[in-house]
């Protein structure tokens, strides 16, 4: 172990785009960030509006998770000063529990020695997480497509690629939490074939359509039938910006995550604006209030700083 303050910066992240449940990933340029050294007590120091109400002592995720790190490595856990911020908003469906995984791991390792290889955090913050697609999107940047491992401790099987050219997202974030095990629990235990075989359709369309910059297949490869159609009752808006969006200037939307937020995205001042004003019909209609955020994809995955005390 060293005397070292390590400083991690996690990009946030958009999962399942549609079709592709718990398998697909994209970073996004929206930031959190994570300081982590050992100390001689241990201190968490949550900085801004986003953190708010977000324990400060060892119940931390951050802390909880560093712990998990030193431990498996057969190292003494340590006490640690932890400082955090987030520019992405929690509890939206923006990945901030991934990041906040990835960013602990990542520091951690490092702290502890790099006892670790980036694959093996990424096993460890997806075996953590339940599912590998924010987690892979924020340790590695860009569009993941992965799967759980067949047994726990095996490698994640993944392939990450770059996003197409000019692919940009405007972000619809409403002014409310949903969290990720409440939408979860509104999804069926068993689906039909014919959704199943939906489902395999759209989601390989959609990856070989972003592989391959076919902006023009994203509107249908987009559609989905696991989990969006039942989690439209919990998100007013979302079927009508699903249904729709493609005619007001967007390649394709989806829900992002667990939602609430949804995303859509489009190439183009013009199909901005046209979006922008569709979106706010939609979401006024329904008396929701929110915020827009045009994000482009973050292409780097989790950065380190390392500070020699
Ligand atoms: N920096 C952080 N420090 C400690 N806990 C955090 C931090 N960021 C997120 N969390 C924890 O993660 C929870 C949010 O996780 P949840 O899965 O519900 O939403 P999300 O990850 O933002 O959305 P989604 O998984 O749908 O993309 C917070 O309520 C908090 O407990
Ligand atoms: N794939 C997950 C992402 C949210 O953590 C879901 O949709 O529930």
């Amino acid at each position: 172990m060293s005397g070292q303050r390590v400083k991690v910066t996690i990009p946030a992240s958009t999962a399942n785009l549609g079709p592709g449940f718990d398998a697909l990933g994209m970073a996004f340029q929206l930031y959190s960030v994570v300081e982590m050294e050992i100390s001689e007590r241990t201190t968490v120091e949550l900085v801004g509006k986003e953190l708010e109400g977000i324990p400060k002592d060892k119940s931390n995720l951050l802390y909880q998770v560093a712990a998990d790190l030193f431990a498996e490595a057969g190292l003494a856990v340590p006490e640690l000063a932890i400082r955090a911020s987030s520019d992405a908003p929690l509890t939206r469906g923006l990945g901030s529990s991934a990041a906040a995984i990835v960013g602990a791991l990542v520091a951690a390792n490092q702290l502890a020695g790099e006892p670790f290889t980036r694959d093996e955090l990424f096993a460890k913050a997806t075996a953590m997480e339940g599912h590998p697609d924010n987690v892979g999107a924020s340790m590695f940047g860009g569009i993941i497509v992965a799967t759980m491992p067949e047994k726990a401790g095996e490698p994640v099987p993944y392939v990450r690629f770059s996003p197409p050219a000019g692919l940009q997202t405007l972000v619809v974030i409403p002014d409310f939490m949903l969290e990720t095990q409440k939408a979860r629990n509104v999804l069926p235990q068993v689906y039909s074939k014919e959704d199943v075989v939906y489902n395999v359709g759209h989601s390989s369309l959609l990856v070989a359509a972003l592989a391959q910059g076919r902006l023009d297949l994203m509107g249908r490869a987009m559609s989905d039938r696991l989990h969006q159609p039942y989690r439209a009752k919990l998100v007013p808006g979302l079927k009508e910006i699903l249904d729709n969006a493609t005619e007001h200037g967007a390649v394709g939307a989806a829900l992002s995550g667990a939602g609430p937020t949804i995303l859509c995205f489009f190439s183009g001042a013009e199909e901005e604006r046209q979006l922008r004003a569709f979106v706010d019909s939609v979401m006024k209609g329904h008396g929701i209030t929110y915020r827009v955020m045009i994000l482009q994809p973050d292409e780097n995955g989790v950065q380190v700083e390392i500070h020699q005390r």
